[in-house]
């Protein structure tokens, strides 16, 4: 018993000094797990917003994006939140009451106004892009272009964001910036992979936008546009053709069939049964055709439909050139294209009249496309009416036209094959972001997407703390052990006593 007791006063373990290391060790351990625990405890999540307007030639958009407010290091992802489509035409439309355009703005505004937190108002940058509709009414009339920006611009301002500016995008910039949607949307870019074609069908005129390893930009430098984004160098080819987005290009082919001037056009793109008095002052007035006004036409003709596609594809193939090309290759009109490369997404009316013929399925072969809108064309107008209670009239009198002249378009304006027909798909949207150019201005202008690859941390933060606790966990383990000398004498000792 008393050895006992007197192995228990002479441990070592209980020295002060021991006691105190201990103790302190114990509380460095609590508070390192307590640090770790605190940092990683998942914190309310804070977003930026930035709205664009897409003032297009036959309406426009309004488009709100979100983004994690933290990721200051341009590695947050952002994605459209909503968009509301604005009442009326495009704002070209109001180029004889150009106050009405800013109005017609007011109804997508206040719903932003509410779609953005309150608190985030002042700092959300609002920028309004124009497009095809814009150009060509600032072709023919400059001051009626600038006092419709004039009227929007006022309409803007009103409202408590950070107005940026409402100006036309060159033809270059939308097909650029589509491409850079696409491509950051299905985040291309920042992993490096192979890139999308973009291919953009609007009212007014149309996109192509690809890389191709063809094309270094030497040949026809206007189609070329460099960027460095995450570190890559993409050379892109892009072209806008003015007067060939949907509305325009129906347009230029009811021109060539009116040009002898006559009171009556039988369409072979317009279905059997389809009956409708036009004004040649309406058809005509635009600078895609205006010059082509046949001399003492008659006030109107008689438009009607034959339903026919073979004879639809006839006439449709007059709206594009294909003889002059001083270049290696061209789509039409004497256009320089690379050859085509890669996948492509086809969105806006691309995507609207096929999704509408039920034709977004390229794995079909390109003749059984055919033979479908073969059938669709010959269909009678009063059943395709019957068939469709809910879409616009304006719309259903074109779909034959519309699907005809995307299929010409792709195949003999831009060369895709029965081939390469597959290698497109129509696309509305991606991870639900409208497919446009809207996201593309927008990442450029407020400077979203770094030229070179952010530089990230070799550790996620959480995996930081919890390395740190481990190492401390260990070091206070090794220190106890190089205590090893005051540690109690092991039972032997005992023994021997
Ligand atoms: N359900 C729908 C909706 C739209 N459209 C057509 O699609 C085109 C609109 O495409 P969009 O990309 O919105 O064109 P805009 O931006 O107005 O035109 P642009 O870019 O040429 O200025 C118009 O021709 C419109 O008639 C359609 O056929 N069916």
């Amino acid at each position: 018993m008393s050895a006992q007791r007197e192995m228990k006063e002479k441990n070592p373990w209980h020295t002060p000094v021991t006691i105190i290391i201990t103790v302190i060790g114990v509380i460095a351990i609590v508070a390192l797990v307590t640090v770790a625990v605190v940092q990683n405890r998942p914190l309310p999540q804070k977003y930026k917003y930035g709205i664009v307007l897409d003032a297009g030639s036959s309406h426009t958009a309004l488009y709100i994006y979100e983004w994690p407010a933290e990721k200051d290091n341009n590695t947050g992802r952002v994605e459209q939140k909503h968009s509301c489509k604005v009442d009326g035409p495009g704002i070209s439309s109001y180029a004889s009451a150009p106050l009405k355009a800013g109005q017609s703005l007011r109804e997508c505004m206040q719903k932003a106004e509410k779609w953005v937190p309150s608190k985030r108002h002042h700092e959300t940058p609002l920028y309004l892009g124009a497009t095809a509709g814009m150009r060509l009414l600032n072709m023919v009339d400059s001051v009626a272009s600038e006092d419709v920006f004039q009227a929007v611009k006022e309409a803007l301002q009103k409202f408590p964001f950070s107005y940026q500016g409402a100006r036309i995008l060159s033809g270059q910039e939308e097909g650029a910036f589509g491409w850079v949607t696409v491509n950051y949307l299905d985040e291309r870019l920042k992993q490096g992979l192979e890139t999308t074609g973009a291919l953009d069908l609007g009212g007014a005129s149309t996109q192509i936008s690809f890389v191709s390893d063809n094309y270094d930009g030497s040949e026809s430098p206007n189609n070329s546009v460099n960027f460095r984004l995450y570190g890559n160098d993409y050379n892109l080819y892009t072209h806008s053709f003015l007067c060939y987005g949907k509305d325009q290009a129906h347009r230029l082919k009811l021109a060539h069939q009116t040009q002898s001037g006559p009171n009556a056009v039988a369409d072979p793109c317009s279905h059997p049964g389809y009956n409708a008095t036009k004004k040649y002052s309406v058809l005509y007035d635009s600078p895609c055709v205006s010059d082509r006004k046949p001399q003492g036409a008659p006030a109107t003709f008689h438009h009607t439909g034959t339903g026919n596609l073979q004879q639809c594809q006839e006439v449709v193939r007059n709206v594009f050139n294909f003889t002059d090309c001083k270049y290696s290759h061209c789509s039409f009109n004497g256009v320089f294209q690379p050859i085509l490369q890669g996948g492509f997404g086809a969105f806006s009316a691309y995507y609207f009249v096929m999704d509408f013929l039920n034709l977004t399925d390229t794995t079909v072969p390109l003749e059984a496309v055919k033979e479908q809108l073969k059938a669709y064309c010959a269909t009678p107008w009063d059943q395709i009416v019957q068939q469709h209670p809910k879409a616009k009239l304006k719309y259903l009198a074109e779909y034959c036209f519309s699907g005809t002249y995307i299929l010409s378009l792709l195949t003999e304006g831009y060369n895709f094959t029965s081939v390469t027909y597959s290698d497109i798909k129509f696309i509305e949207k991606i991870k639900g972001s409208d497919a446009g150019w809207t996201l593309g201005y927008m990442l450029n202008l407020t400077n979203m997407i770094p030229a070179e690859a952010p530089d990230f941390p070799p550790l996620p933060h959480a995996g930081y703390v919890s390395i740190v606790t481990i190492i401390a966990v260990l070091i206070f383990i090794l220190f106890l052990f190089s205590l090893r000398p005051l540690w109690p004498r092991c039972s032997k000792q005992q023994q021997i006593v």
